[in-house]
């Protein structure tokens, strides 16, 4: 079996009477997407803001990469690689697509050394910048501004600007969110390549992404982890089409 990158056990959280996250366990393993379903309200995106660390759980453990980081701070658990949801807003949108991930290049080696040389031409941040675009689809839009990318590829600038800055697995909240139909199958493809360098935990509504994408599904329902299997072990699973899917489909 591949070895777990993200290994969460028995998490617990409530807003005073509700029971937000009850007692939830869930691993991410190298190479794999792993998608967090259920309905409005389950406990989603509480479990995900407490594995990043902008919620603290009540309970429970984290650890990542081998580490215990339960009681890390947001930026310590980034920098330890754990990247977070999609931020379009931390890109600089006047910038090439080059150079905002050549920015990213610099950030992770320090930049003490090289303040008398020019970054647009230093080849120490050229190269591995653009292999980081190559990576992630992008390298024939390398000189476009930001802002002059779709919104798909804005989205592919965010992942390579994290891949950049070392993130080692990504948890995406509802990415395909606000995506038309050509974005969302753009999006797909691209989730589908990234989890050979970074897995994923992706939570998503959208379950024509989810079924073409996850190796692993877990169903969240009242903040419990109801079900846990393939697309087809939940697919067919009783208690969850009752519960989830019989209302989406
Ligand atoms: N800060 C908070 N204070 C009180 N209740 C909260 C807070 N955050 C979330 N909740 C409640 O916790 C429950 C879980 O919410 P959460 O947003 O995690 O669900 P979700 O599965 O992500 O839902 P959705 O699919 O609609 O995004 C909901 O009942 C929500 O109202």
């Amino acid at each position: 079996m591949a070895e777990t990158v993200l290994s969460i056990r028995d998490l617990r959280k409530t807003f005073g009477a509700l029971k937000a996250t009850d007692g939830v366990s869930l691993d991410l393993r190298v190479g794999e997407i792993h998608a967090l379903i259920g309905p409005n309200g389950a406990g989603k995106t509480t479990l995900i803001h407490q594995i990043s660390g902008s919620i603290k759980p009540d309970h429970g453990t984290i650890h990542f990469r081998g580490e215990d980081i339960s009681r890390l701070g947001v930026a310590e658990r980034a920098r330890r690689g754990l990247g977070r949801s999609f931020q379009i807003s931390s890109l600089a949108p006047e910038f090439s697509a080059l150079r905002n991930v050549m920015l990213a290049v610099q950030a992770r080696q320090g930049s003490s050394f090289r303040f008398f040389r020019p970054v647009m031409t230093d080849r120490s941040l050229i190269e591995p910048a653009m292999a980081v675009l190559e990576q992630t689809g992008l390298g024939s839009r390398a000189h476009l501004p930001a802002a002059e990318l779709s919104h798909g590829e804005r989205r592919q600038l965010e992942i390579a600007i994290a891949l950049a800055l070392g993130s080692k697995a990504f948890l995406f909240d509802e990415p395909m969110a606000g995506m038309g139909p050509e974005g969302s199958r753009q999006l797909t493809a691209f989730l589908d390549r990234l989890r050979a360098q970074a897995p994923i935990l992706l939570v998503e509504h959208d379950m024509e992404a989810v079924f073409a994408l996850a190796d692993r599904i877990s169903v969240l329902v009242y903040g419990r982890v109801i079900a846990s299997g393939t697309v087809d072990e939940i697919r067919n699973d009783a208690e969850v089409r009752r519960a989830y899917l019989g209302e989406a489909s």
